[in-house]
């Protein structure tokens, strides 16, 4: 194994698939063949005008131009055979799987509370099977890509996301997706613990809350849990790679 300064290398060998991609703090080499990019949470509640966090009062002015983003990234990710993971938040229509009072989902989800304090939007917000729940039709997915349901902020738990991962043999994650500062981070830390290398793209995910939500988990990314790269580090790097 080769150990340039600057670049973590776990002994990924040389090949056409392996890239180094710039991140902070250090470059990764990684291969295409065990990494995979995770969308957290691309639906309409989080990234459209009348969707769940735009009614919760959240500014949702910037969600918007990550659409954009998320796309190139999926665009090079498939071009290079790279799975594309797809994570939806939300519960089954009748919400048992958001919890009872028992629960602290209950009583610290925005949605519920939302739909409590407002009961004309009962069994709309982060319903399977409404438009609040569906993906933004701009990053609706092709072909091949996969799509997970998750009930907590933590797309790894209680989720099929960990065996889909391990039984591809997936090690190193590039996220992207909304927001930052809960699903994202909650999600990449989990991931750490479970022995995945976690890179966020910092331009293709949004925060909810100020601007600071933003660089806060930018920190502690970078400084404790993974890396932190940009949707032209990664397209850069994953764009030479042809599908093997
Ligand atoms: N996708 C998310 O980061 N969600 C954050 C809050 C929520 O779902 O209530």
């Amino acid at each position: 194994m080769s150990v340039e300064p600057g670049i973590v290398d776990r002994g990924v060998a040389d090949g056409p698939r392996t890239v180094t991609l710039p991140a902070r703090p250090e470059g990764l080499r990684i291969s295409a063949d065990d990494t995979a990019v995770v969308v957290i949470d691309m639906q309409n509640a989080y990234a459209t005008e009348g969707g769940y966090v735009d009614l919760a009062g959240f500014d949702i002015a910037g969600a918007a131009g990550v659409i954009g983003k998320i796309g190139a990234v999926l665009d090079t990710a498939r071009t290079a055979g790279v799975p594309v993971i797809f994570l939806q938040n939300g519960w089954d229509a009748d919400y048992v799987e958001a919890g009872t009072p028992q629960s602290p989902n209950y009583h610290k989800s925005n949605a519920l509370k939302t739909m409590r304090a407002r009961p004309e939007l009962k069994g709309k917000l982060l319903a399977r099977g409404g438009w609040d729940y569906e993906l933004v039709d701009a990053l609706t997915p092709k072909p091949g890509d996969i799509r997970v349901h998750k009930t907590r902020y933590s797309a790894f738990f209680n989720s099929q996301l960990d065996s889909i991962l391990r039984s591809r043999g997936i090690r190193n994650i590039v996220f992207v997706g909304i927001a930052t500062n809960v699903c994202v981070e909650s999600t990449l830390r989990d991931g750490f613990h479970l022995e995945y290398f976690g890179i966020m793209l910092e331009d293709a995910t949004h925060h909810l809350g100020p601007p600071m939500m933003q660089e806060a988990t930018v920190y502690n990314v970078e400084k404790f849990f993974g890396w932190v790269s940009t949707v032209a580090d990664f397209c850069g790097s994953f764009g030479q790679i042809e599908k093997a």
